[in-house]
């Protein structure tokens, strides 16, 4: 073997890496759906088309009245401007070829031609009018659909997003939402064909039915071709749904600036572009393995309508030849069959578009039942800021969890004192915060506010008095004002704004922004204004305290805190502490010190209660433990 000067084999060179693991298959979990989807013959898919208008048409209906009856009225003036315009050709026709002569035809036909033209003119302005108003309706739709998403999202109760692939069938959602729009086009297209199909084959129906007959024929493999090629698209989509929606996750991961940092500082670019390369590479593939079966069904359809096409033709032809029709009928037949099939062509193709796209909406459906039946519904027992709490035998188990993450837990918070709450990762702290808030609800025992059990009280009584900050809390992308008063934005002036501020040490940070209160908080957008990670975690302190609660609870809040900061934070609980219930969830153990009380968690349970230097003196005591480790540095 010869080498060239450039394939030097260095010994010792560096071996090429072995390739990262692909990322696994996943499979859209809404399998039920899809099930329902292989099994439906054509019969059944036809019928999703009525189906699908009248889903469309009640969007519609329930989004703008006006508009709808202004597209049906332009639809019924626009079918009305076709049939005057063949029963006009038809006048002429027989007038042209009647006559002796040229000037005499044109003389007696022209008052019908100018009719036809007229209907004509007038029947395109009505469509022209349909268009205006589905394109005014359209909009609104969208928006309808989107917010019903987003608003069932913040409605729905917690267990909803925990249930199995409740992501991706909330992406099939947003798709349906989105394809919603087309339905409201393909809907007024389809219903106008339908409008000048029934002009035209009235008129044709009077000429001869057999040429109807065999129109109809010319379409039927173009109808069917449009189903099956629906279908086709259809699998293609709930395929990949999935891997779009881990994908469109990823991407934003990939582009935001909050993570470019980590992104880039540990070498992580290289993966994640392996990672979402091979998404795409998958999505693509499946992509294009649709397209082969596509391209045939619609070739074959294709085929067989042209031969029925052809028949058409020459029925018309034997008809003149054999005497069965006069010359002036077969003109008016070619122009009513040429509406008719441009008609039928559209119901063909929009009736397949709709099939298509109802598919889509159905999954729209089908989520906005699922997520309505999880929907916030617990009672109307309204609640007042909690004199105690109480846990009674309280229980939790996550969805699809074998062991309870808490395991009948019985507890009193009482009002005026601070509690901290402490264990290892995983023990059911934030857990707990969620019955405590009633978040969640316990799926045995109770947890009362008072003598009122969460279970039966209307959730937004109960969080009115909550002030909660959670481990992970927005930034959210609004003014600065609004990043402290959200939730309560138009109860307290600015004063109560500024007050929670400086309890947190941002006073000065948010009078040095360029606008003040009124800073948009959001780096991305123009204009948009950054704060540092632990800056974020001291506004989100503000807002809880703004909210000035009967329950506060902070869950590591000052985990990106200066220790300026964090005493700030607990100075203001301290004061704030006799009018509310104070909950503190901390690892930092050097901050439990200033509770009235601690909880230790372990493992879903309480295994010790006390005061910090109670706790720490008992021998075995899992507080002394981790306290020590902690400070073992
Ligand atoms: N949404 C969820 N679905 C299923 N299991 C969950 C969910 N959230 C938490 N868990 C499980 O419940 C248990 C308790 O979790 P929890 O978040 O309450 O712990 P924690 O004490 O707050 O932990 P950390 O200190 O890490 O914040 C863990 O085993 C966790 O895996």
């Amino acid at each position: 073997m010869t080498h060239t000067p450039h394939q030097k084999t260095v010994p010792g060179a560096r071996q090429e890496r072995p390739r990262p693991s692909a990322p696994p298959e996943l499979d859209y979990t809404g399998r039920r759906h899809r099930r329902a989807m292989e099994d439906a013959g054509l019969l059944d898919m036809a019928r999703r088309i009525p189906a699908a208008l009248g889903q469309t048409a009640r969007l519609a209906w329930s989004v703008d009245r006006r508009m709808v009856i202004a597209i049906l009225t332009c639809q019924l003036l626009s079918g009305v401007g076709t049939a005057v315009m063949l029963a006009a050709v038809a006048a002429a026709m027989r007038h042209l070829f009647s006559a002796a002569d040229a000037g005499t035809a044109l003389r007696a036909a022209w008052p019908a031609l100018v009719v036809a033209a007229v209907a004509q003119a007038a029947g395109s302005a009505a469509w022209i009018g349909a268009d205006w108003a589905t394109r005014r309706l359209n909009p609104k739709i969208a928006s309808a659909a989107d917010l019903t998403i987003v608003d069932l999202h913040m409605r729905a109760e917690l267990s909803a997003y925990d249930a199995e692939g409740f992501k991706d069938r909330s992406q099939a959602a947003e798709t349906g939402a989105l394809r919603a729009v087309d339905l409201a086009d393909d809907a007024k297209t389809l219903t106008n064909a339908f409008v000048q199909l029934l002009s035209a084959a009235s008129v044709l129906t009077v000429l001869h039915p057999l040429l109807l007959g065999v129109l109809l024929l010319s379409v039927v493999p173009r109808g069917m071709g449009g189903v099956i090629a629906a279908r086709i698209d259809y699998r293609v989509h709930d395929r990949t749904v999935s891997a779009r929606s881990v994908r469109g996750m990823m991407r934003w991961w990939l582009t935001t600036a909050e993570l470019a940092d980590e992104l880039r500082a540990n070498t992580m670019r290289e993966y994640l572009h392996f990672w979402y390369r091979t998404m795409c590479d998958r999505v693509e593939g499946k992509e294009l393995a649709g397209a082969g079966p596509y391209l045939r069904v619609t070739a074959v359809a294709a085929a067989l309508s042209g031969f029925f096409v052809l028949g058409m033709w020459a029925s018309l032809g034997a008809l003149v030849l054999g005497g069965g029709m006069a010359l002036a009928a077969a003109g008016t037949a070619i122009v009513a069959s040429q509406t008719a099939g441009r008609a039928l062509n559209a119901i063909v193709r929009y009736g397949a578009v709709m099939f298509h796209h109802g598919l889509y909406l159905s999954d729209y459906h089908a989520f906005l039942d699922e997520v309505r039946a999880m929907t916030l519904d617990r009672g109307t027992a309204t609640v007042r800021a909690p004199r105690a709490i109480h846990l009674d035998e309280a229980e939790f188990t996550y969805p699809h969890k074998a062991a309870p993450a808490l395991h009948k837990l019985s507890l009193t918070l009482e009002r005026g004192e601070v509690v901290a709450l402490v264990g290892e990762n995983g023990a059911g702290k934030s857990t707990l915060v969620r019955l405590i808030t009633g978040l969640t609800l316990a799926t045995s025992g109770s947890v009362r506010w008072d003598g009122t059990d969460l279970a039966g009280a209307d959730p937004e009584s109960v969080w009115r008095h909550v002030g909660l900050v959670p481990q992970q809390n927005g930034h959210w992308p609004l003014a600065a004002r609004e990043n402290i008063t959200l939730g309560r934005q138009t109860e307290f002036g600015d004063a109560r704004v500024w007050q929670a501020a400086e309890q947190v040490g941002m006073g000065d940070a948010l009078r040095a922004l360029p606008d003040g209160l009124d800073t948009l908080l959001a780096r991305s957008v123009w204009g948009g204004h950054e704060l540092s990670g632990g800056q974020w975690q001291r506004l989100a302190c503000a807002r809880a305290l703004h909210r000035s609660p009967g329950l506060l609870i902070l869950d590591e809040p000052t985990s990106e805190m200066d220790a300026r900061g964090e005493h700030l934070i607990f100075r203001a609980l301290r004061e704030m502490a006799k009018d509310r219930i104070t909950l503190v969830v901390t690892h930092r153990l050097d901050n439990v010190k200033m509770a009235d009380r601690i909880i230790v968690l372990d493992q879903g349970r309480i295994r010790e209660e006390g005061t910090f230097d109670s706790l720490v003196s008992q021998p075995g005591s899992l507080l002394a433990e981790l306290y020590a480790l902690s400070q073992d540095r």
